[in-house]
């Protein structure tokens, strides 16, 4: 990928000056009628996106195309697509988009066509779910599972978990449990409920060394052990998800239980892989292919269509208008969809470990800011706890609202009143209330404006608060899948325009480096002399209380 600075580029500049333009939303609706019909985009009659209640125009569109096209994007994305090591500081290529090509066309890393490989773990994934499934499939005892347990974390948890809450609709009688946390309490909790002669592990970690997961696999392991008292079970109650073969052996899982994928799949971009095994067997094989077409389809439509009509690009650039040039510091994923309730948690790590960086393609700090702080939670559950900032705080929060409009619950009027809420909020925000307004309810409620003077200016809302709309006709497997991409494309469009390597993650290496030497220091009760003085006092007090 090219190493081109955003901020040398003639648009960068036009974008500078064109923000002292201070476009008002409500102004920009009142000025053209077709706003909507303009700046929104449908995806295979399924996804409407619509943009239009961004503080944006023509001119802001034209000149943030003419940025991507100037730092690149056309043809980082063909590298990606086509197997080059963009992923420069690891040096490996970028693949997911490999896992779920539908197409089959070849794919080649270093000369050598991955598709293969890649059909045949899926069908590998077939077969095993399909027994476990079924109940073919039986534990040491003879019995068949009814619990799965997924223990991992970062993308080897966030996707599998993200994804199977919200497709439970489609899930069948296997109930599935998520561990990642180190914390003891979250494995204690789990197998308390559970009959280890009926429970499958999966172990899910592309490395297979990181400590948190290999610790919990470990007393999984134990908890097993302690039930059945033979090595030989294991066998039946524990597969493994990963690249690294050696380690999986280490730890006692035949490699026939091992399930593979391979360095060009990032971690947050893995749940497409084996890692999506969990998902399989919640919703079985078809279902999971369904998710599979569904990204694979964002992906053709992402590589295929022009920036003017590219709605992952869109969504890049909007969020760059509003990052780079309207100074907003993070951007709020908002699902009006419960069983949605982990999809802003997922991006976080999707998009807050790609594009968290501060060293560009050149290797020098940027002068600019990179990606923004995701964070978000599902629909009115938010309204009642901190869209209060959004609206009136002095912080500018982008927002991304997505609902759908098939709810697979129909209950009561439940459905209308989520999405009144819905609509309400994006136009609150782009055109608040003014004061006439507000004088005029109190009028209208039979209050005098000199009694009322007082308290009108908390009453106004100013508007002019930036979102997106993402109205789904129905979450399916399908348009789950596409959506992801969508999300996934976006990230990477700016990653590109921030000119940084969005598929590396050295930022978490230090605190696990320092965590790993701390850890012996933890185990005996001498006083700790060897670290800042902030370190040794935490330490010491937490030894002296343990
Ligand atoms: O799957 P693994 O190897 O256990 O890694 C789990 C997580 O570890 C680190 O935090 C990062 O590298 C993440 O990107 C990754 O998802």
């Amino acid at each position: 990928m090219q190493n081109i600075n955003p901020t040398k580029t003639s648009s960068w500049n036009a974008l500078t000056q064109h923000k002292n333009d201070n476009l008002n939303i409500a102004e920009l609706f009142k000025a053209d009628p077709n706003r909507f019909e303009k700046y929104s985009l449908q995806f295979e009659d399924q996804i409407l996106v619509d943009y239009s209640k961004n503080a944006i125009n023509e001119k802001t569109l034209t000149l943030l195309r003419q940025l991507a096209e100037e730092c690149g994007l056309k043809s980082a994305a063909q590298a990606m697509f086509s197997g080059e090591k963009i992923n420069r500081t690891e040096d490996r290529a970028v693949l997911h988009t490999a896992l779920r090509n539908r197409s089959n066309t070849p794919v080649k890393v270093d000369g050598k066509d991955v598709m293969p490989e890649v059909n045949a773990v899926l069908a590998k994934m077939k077969e095993f779910s399909d027994r476990v499934i079924s109940g073919e499939w039986k534990g040491y005892t003879g019995k068949a599972i009814t619990d799965v347990i997924n223990i991992g974390i970062g993308g080897s948890d966030l996707g599998p978990y993200m994804v199977t809450e919200a497709l439970r609709p489609y899930k069948n009688h296997l109930t599935m449990h998520f561990v990642s946390n180190v914390d003891g309490t979250h494995i204690a909790e789990t197998l308390k409920d559970l009959n280890p002669e009926t429970t499958l592990v999966l172990v899910a970690s592309k490395t297979f060394t990181t400590q948190e997961t290999m610790t919990n696999a470990h007393t999984a392991r134990d908890w097993l052990l302690n039930s059945v008292k033979d090595e030989s079970a294991v066998a039946k109650h524990f597969v493994a998800l990963s690249t690294n073969a050696k380690e999986v052996a280490k730890f006692g899982i035949d490699t026939a239980n091992m399930f593979e994928f391979w360095d060009w799949v990032g971690g947050r971009y893995s749940l497409w892989s084996a890692i999506g095994l969990s998902i399989v067997l919640s919703i079985g094989f078809e279902n999971f292919e369904q998710l599979l077409e569904g990204a694979h389809a964002m992906d053709k439509h992402f590589l295929n269509t022009p920036i003017e009509k590219n709605i992952p690009a869109t969504l890049a650039l909007v969020g760059i208008w509003n990052n780079n040039f309207l100074g907003a510091e993070s951007e709020a994923i908002l699902p009006y969809d419960q069983y949605m309730h982990r999809f802003a948690a997922y991006f976080q790590q999707g998009n807050m470990e790609s594009n968290g960086k501060y060293v560009g393609r050149d290797g020098e700090a940027v002068s600019y800011q990179t990606g923004p702080i995701i964070w978000g939670e599902p629909g009115t559950n938010g309204q009642h706890a901190f869209y209060q900032l959004i609206h009136q705080g002095t912080k500018l929060i982008p927002c991304d609202f997505i609902a759908p409009a098939q709810s697979h619950n129909q209950v009561g009027d439940h459905h209308s009143k989520l999405l009144s809420n819905f609509f309400a909020q994006t136009e609150a925000l782009a055109f608040g209330k003014s004061k006439e307004v507000v004088e005029q309810e109190f009028v209208q409620a039979g209050r005098s404006l000199e009694e009322v003077a007082e308290i009108i200016p908390f009453k106004v809302f100013t508007g002019n608060k930036p979102t997106n709309s993402i109205l789904v006709q129905k979450i399916t497997p399908f348009t789950l899948g596409a959506l992801i991409a969508m999300y996934e494309h976006k990230i990477f469009v700016q990653g590109v325009i921030f000119n940084i390597y969005s598929f590396d993650q050295w930022g978490v290496e230090l605190g696990k480096q320092l965590a790993n030497r701390i850890l012996p220091e933890l185990e005996n009760n001498e006083k700790i002399t060897s670290h800042d003085s902030s370190t040794n006092g935490l330490i010491n007090q937490f030894k002296a209380w343990r």
